[in-house]
């Protein structure tokens, strides 16, 4: 289990993480979102004892790391693909660990065939892609067999191949009952792997909470109509009580809607004008529409994405100071889970860590 409580890291007069405090539960894998810059690898070093918080704790099962007897057996991380020595080959860059830590060293040819390293294993490290990298710092990792895996960005630099090698090992290993964390910048992986969500946003906790939740709270599935009767319709569900939520579809007179989608019809030039309706199923919107008797020209569900949750969830922390403060934008709904206010805080360029 990874526990992180009011953990602050400030460079200068600069936060790079503010008062967060989540845990990381074991069976499970946690998602570690946040844009660039958010604190995610400053948390991960903080949990790893590779920067000293300013003040709060961030502990490895229970712990702090710096006092963990076999850190290697406990924890293990894959923070860059380049943490072995470029002159080296990935076996010897795993004898060596494996010696340092007290490691069998037959577990150095388990962890190779485990990220399909076996046949290059001899090979330097320098002359390695990108994605080889990765799997040789996903081997160190695995290399004590530990409970708890914290792994920053692991399916960069992997091919389509290796991130659903990724996938399924992530899976398998929360399966197995360790704890996994895992950042990521990628929705859509997020969403066919995650299990839980703790998404941060310049530094600050946004929510914590199951990736469902977090779905169901801040997306935003809706019915799209077409009616060119839609003030009647609009009547008739605006008096449905506040379960309900319809919004005008704008126009940009091209057939498409200012949200970048297709129009109701698809861009024909006779359709209606649109609504979007929250809190209702296609089949409720029709028998609505059809109980006041408007024409519906077109009637479809949007559904929602991580992605889209996602962008409502960072959306202020990305835009620094050009939008309202939370709670100020229309119709935003209340996140999932713990929240704290994302506004403030640090951001800028990401730089070495001290
Ligand atoms: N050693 C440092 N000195 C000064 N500022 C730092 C240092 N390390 C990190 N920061 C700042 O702290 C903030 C958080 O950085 P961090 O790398 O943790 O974010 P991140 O969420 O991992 O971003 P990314 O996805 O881009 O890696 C950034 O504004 C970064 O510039």
């Amino acid at each position: 289990m990874l526990t992180v409580r009011e953990l602050t890291k400030r460079y200068g007069d600069k936060a790079a993480v503010e008062g967060l405090t989540f845990t990381v539960e074991p069976g499970r894998v946690t998602g570690f979102l946040g844009p660039n810059g958010a604190g995610k690898s400053t948390t991960m070093r903080l949990m790893l004892g590779l920067a000293r918080p300013t003040s709060g704790e961030a502990l490895v099962n229970g712990g702090e790391y710096a006092r963990l007897a076999w850190p290697t057996r406990q924890v293990g991380a894959l923070l860059s693909p380049d943490a072995a020595h470029p002159g080296r080959s990935a076996r010897a860059h795993l004898t060596a660990k494996a010696v340092g830590g007290g490691i069998p060293r037959s577990r150095v040819e388990e962890v190779l065939e485990e990220v399909g390293l076996t046949d290059v294993a001899r090979q330097r490290v320098g002359g390695y892609s990108l994605g080889m990298r990765q799997r040789l710092g996903v081997a160190d990792a695995l290399l004590g067999d530990p409970g708890v895996l914290l792994f920053d960005e692991p399916v960069n630099g992997l091919d389509l191949d290796g991130v659903r090698w990724m996938r399924d090992l992530t899976r398998r290993l929360a399966d197995e009952g360790r704890t996994v964390f895992v950042s990521s910048h990628l929705m859509s992986e997020m969403e066919m792997v995650a299990d839980h969500l703790v998404v941060v946003g310049r530094g600050r906790l946004i929510t914590d909470a199951p990736i469902g939740d977090v779905i169901a709270a801040w997306s935003r599935t809706h019915v799209l109509v077409s009616s060119p009767d839609s003030g009647r319709l609009r009547e008739r569900l605006e008096g449905l009580g506040p379960r309900v939520r319809v919004e005008d579809v704008e126009d940009g007179g091209d057939g498409r809607d200012t949200a970048g989608g297709e129009g109701v019809r698809g861009g024909g030039t006779d359709r209606g004008p649109g609504l979007r309706v929250f809190g209702l199923d296609v089949t409720e919107v029709g028998d609505h529409a059809h109980a006041v008797g408007a024409r519906v020209h077109g009637l479809r569900l949007e559904e929602a994405s991580l992605e889209q949750a996602y962008l409502e969830l960072t959306g202020e922390a990305v835009e620094f100071g050009s939008r309202p403060a939370k709670g100020e934008a229309a119709g935003a709904p209340e996140a999932p889970g713990r929240t704290a206010d994302a506004a403030g805080g640090a951001a800028g360029a990401n730089g070495p860590v001290r």
